[in-house]
């Protein structure tokens, strides 16, 4: 299990920042949607040019010209993009036409998908590379996780990745545990975490040992 470090909270120095004490520990670092509509692609550029090596997710969470937003994405230094997996097959398929191109990667997120097991098949079918569950920030209070939806998609998805977000914390990181997905997506129990750091290497520790 990979896991995926997200910064939506902050600008791009202190993102920077961030990074620079974690770029050897975790697995991917994602630019959220907050900080891409603050600030574009900048962060994007600025992780990708400092620390080639790593693998920068940019939640671009993509609804509609999927080629024409990908393409900006990657040509960013992306190595994975976010389509909405609600958004129509026609841009699914830009996006992932677009990746294949480029040799770059696919996750669709599930966020507000009502049959999730149905649109789960269908996204596999259409050869994105991840699906990812996941429980929206707006309503993490109400306790809702991403591990039932994630067992779910895994008894139905045959060659797509699977991955869980939202909400995760070092309460719920044995879920994630438990349910195994491919990719574990934590932001908040990290960025607001006193030493990132040690933070970042007690998480990897308790998906791993
Ligand atoms: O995609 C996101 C919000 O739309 C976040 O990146 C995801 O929820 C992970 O962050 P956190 O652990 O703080 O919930």
């Amino acid at each position: 299990m990979k896991l995926q470090f997200a910064l939506d909270r902050v600008d791009a120095k202190t993102a920077l920042q961030m990074v620079a004490r974690v770029y050897d520990v975790v697995d991917i670092v994602e630019v959220g949607t907050p900080m891409i509509l603050r600030e574009g692609m900048h962060p994007v550029r600025m992780i990708k040019e400092k620390y080639p090596a790593l693998m920068v997710l940019a939640d671009t969470k993509i609804i509609d010209a999927g080629s024409i937003e990908s393409a900006d994405a990657f040509e960013a230094g992306a190595d994975i993009v976010t389509v909405l997996a609600f958004a129509q097959d026609a841009t699914i398929r830009a996006v992932v036409k677009t990746a294949r191109d480029l040799g770059k990667q696919v996750m669709a997120d599930m966020v507000c998908v009502e049959d999730v097991a149905g649109r789960a098949v269908e996204l596999d079918g259409m050869d994105v590379d991840y699906i990812c569950l996941h429980t929206a920030i707006d309503v993490q209070n109400t306790g809702k996780t991403p591990f039932d939806e994630l067992a779910l998609v895994k008894t139905v998805v045959k060659n797509a990745g699977t991955v869980a977000a939202g909400g995760i914390n070092f309460n719920t990181i044995s879920l994630a545990k438990k349910y195994n997905p491919d990719i574990v997506v934590v932001g908040t129990a990290l960025t607001g975490a006193a030493d990132i750091r040690a933070a970042a290497q007690k998480m990897i520790r308790t998906i791993r040992e």
